[in-house]
């Protein structure tokens, strides 16, 4: 068999901006999108390289950001380093693949959701596309096909089919699932997001009809690049991967947890704005303890217990190592869902080495650091004059911690030492104390100050006096009647943050906080809860979800070539978030701002994380724009349809 010298094909075809070996060559903007090729044979590179031979010669396509660089044959580049895949070079008795451009058509392009537009294709595609007699003769806007879709979504009574009906569309006619989502996006989130992508990852094994995203199984071990190069797209920007082993609050989920990368995802594109091309979802599967899943016939990963220790961090590693060969420096790889003992280690582990953040630990922090600023509205005063109490002592009660005493350090100039003082963490085993030092897991040896032991919740809050409480346990029914009274007892207006998703698994519900503080709650939750009528007012809860953070935070990274995450990226991101909270949504109540101009305050977070990556020359995509809000809504996806020729 011929075989080709991929090492020097990459590095002869490897495009960044004017260094591109095309670069003399003209650009022009593409038709389409042209990608049929052989897979025996195709690009994996970061450009995908085609043949075009529709005149008879042989031109060369480089294809990136839907640009082409158009190598003309006449000007005598072929064969040598722009012989790619050899046919020039090629013997008789070496064989190639003979490849052509094709146009997706007909059956196959009503099958191709990336283009697919069902009825809204019209007269002239229909008949330029070869769709005639495929469609009924009505021709609809793509408003129309939004006005059906939410309708019969609505007709589905159960939030699981709810769900089921919107990964079928984004299987369908994706722009069309992006428009549904963005235009309706408070009515959606709920949906393709937590709670119901709770359930269904507990039920994805008998949901499951088509796979998405890409599965990588302990018996891929040794051959991850090939796994991340039967991904179809070559250009990827963010990566959220999981190993399932703590699924929003629900625990080891196994590989069923996919529905969670493709569910933030989504919101990376719906919310953030960032190409849905760019994305992929990635599942490790090192097996699961879950013995319910193991047992049920229709689970579908490895039936075995999870891997551990070095085995586990060798397939990360190989992971990890896989997705820089393949997608470069830039890609931005968010960990999301696992267990704190691997999230905290992957995260230092690769955090100086390749672009991450966690989004339980950073992103959580973010986004509550933002509510927290804005909550200062209401209560006065300064971070720095408040007492921070949390159940939970995992990712999210950590990350979030470490979050605060950096910005109250940055407020006032004390150092970060001091300023976790305020900070007072309940775990499993009661408040964390000095005392207990010895015996506590690293993550949380930061906030074992001195103190008498207590085991109880409730006790807790009696005795540190905390203004703001803050559940990050992954259990439900923990804030009880006794504790938000004690913190009502305490506070004239007392912080109630109950984050722990998804719905099931939050602290206390919004009634609960309302209810049992006399309407003086100001209270936002992790998963969403209606509004709640308390004594003739009506109170809104906020969403504190990191939904709010990442895809602004991402899109920032991403547009400005950042290389690696920086802590500061974080406050400033809360900042910005908090920034977007309106008087109008003061004068409800809110912390946060509603959830329907996400794409506005996301351009705004946007901009603020690129400008800190300039300002700490981590940026690599210079010069700097110069309105970088103007350049986060320039780069963002629409969902329109566009008209094909
Ligand atoms: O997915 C969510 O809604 C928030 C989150 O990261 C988690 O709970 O793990
Ligand atoms: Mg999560």
């Amino acid at each position: 068999m011929y075989s080709l010298n991929r090492s020097c094909f990459m590095s002869n075809t490897s495009i960044s901006g004017s260094s591109s070996p095309f670069s003399n060559y003209q650009r022009r903007r593409l038709p389409a999108k042209v990608v049929a090729l052989s897979t025996a044979n195709r690009d994996q590179s970061n450009g995908s390289v085609l043949l075009d031979t529709r005149s008879g010669t042989t031109t060369l396509q480089e294809i990136r950001d839907g640009y082409a660089e158009v190598v003309d044959p006449k000007s005598g580049v072929v064969g040598g380093v722009q012989d790619v895949y050899g046919e020039d070079t090629a013997t008789e008795d070496q064989p190639v693949t003979p490849w052509a451009v094709s146009v997706a058509s007909g059956y196959s392009l009503l099958r191709d959701p990336h283009h697919n537009k069902g009825l809204a294709f019209n007269e002239k595609e229909r008949d330029s596309h070869y769709l005639c007699g495929l469609l009924p003769p009505t021709v609809v806007s793509q408003e129309l096909q939004v006005k059906k879709m939410m309708r019969n979504i609505r007709n589905y009574q159960v939030p699981l089919q709810r769900y089921m009906a919107m990964m079928d569309l984004q299987e369908r006619n994706q722009r069309l699932f992006y428009k549904l989502l963005m235009d309706n996006v408070e009515e959606l989130l709920p949906i393709v997001y937590t709670p119901t992508v709770g359930e269904a990852c507990q039920k994805y094994g008998s949901i499951f009809n088509r796979p998405q995203g890409l599965f990588i199984s302990l018996k891929e071990k040794g051959k991850i690049l090939e796994v991340l190069r039967n991904w179809p797209e070559k250009n990827i920007q963010v990566i959220v991967v999981t190993d399932g082993e703590r699924i929003l609050g629900l625990g080891d989920l196994g590989c069923q947890g996919m529905g969670i990368p493709v569910g933030k995802l989504s919101l990376y594109t719906a919310l953030g704005g960032v190409r849905p091309s760019a994305c992929l979802p990635i599942t490790i599967d090192v097996g699961t303890n879950n013995e319910k899943l193991l047992n049920d016939e229709f689970y579908i990963g490895l039936r075995q217990k999870r891997a551990t220790g070095q085995e586990y961090a060798e397939l990360l590693h190989e992971f990890m190592t896989a997705v820089k060969q393949n997608y470069g420096e830039k890609v931005l790889v968010q960990f999301e869902d696992f267990a704190n003992h691997n999230a905290f280690d992957l995260l230092e582990k690769y955090g100086t080495t390749h672009l991450v953040f966690n989004d339980d630990i950073q992103g959580t922090a973010s986004v509550v650091l933002a509510g927290l600023i804005s909550a200062m509205k209401f209560v006065g005063g300064n971070l720095a004059d408040h007492t921070f109490l949390f159940l939970g002592a995992g990712e999210a009660g950590t990350g979030i911690a470490e979050l605060i005493a950096l910005e109250i350090s940055k407020q006032t100039n004390m150092p970060v030492e001091e300023t976790r003082k305020k900070v007072w963490l309940v775990d499993s085993k009661g408040l964390i104390v000095s005392s207990r030092a010895e015996s506590l897991q690293h993550f949380k040896r930061p906030w074992a100050h001195e103190h008498e032991p207590v085991t109880e919740l409730v006790d807790a809050v009696n005795k540190i006096k905390p203004t703001v409480l803050i559940g990050t346990s992954g259990q439900g029914k923990t804030f009880t009647k006794e504790v938000v009274e004690a913190m009502s007892a305490l506070n004239e207006k007392p912080i109630i943050l109950a984050l722990s998703n998804p719905t099931s698994q939050s602290e206390c519900t919004a009634e609960e906080a309302y209810t049992w503080s006399q309407g003086r709650a100001i209270f936002a939750s992790g998963s969403p809860f209606e509004s709640v009528e308390y004594e003739g007012k009506v109170h809104v809860p906020g969403q504190s979800n990191n939904a709010y953070i990442f895809p602004g935070l991402g899109l920032g990274l991403i547009m400005s070539g950042t290389i690696r995450v920086h802590d500061d990226m974080l406050l400033v991101a809360a900042e910005a978030l908090a920034a977007e909270v309106s008087q109008e949504n003061f004068d409800k109540g809110l912390i946060y701002p509603p959830f329907k101009n996400i794409r506005k305050i996301s351009a705004h977070i946007a901009a603020k994380v690129a400008a800190k990556s300039y300002e700490l020359g981590l940026a690599t995509r210079l010069p700097p724009p110069k309105d970088l809000v103007k350049y986060a809504e320039s780069c963002m996806y629409s969902p329109a349809y566009r008209t094909y020729r």
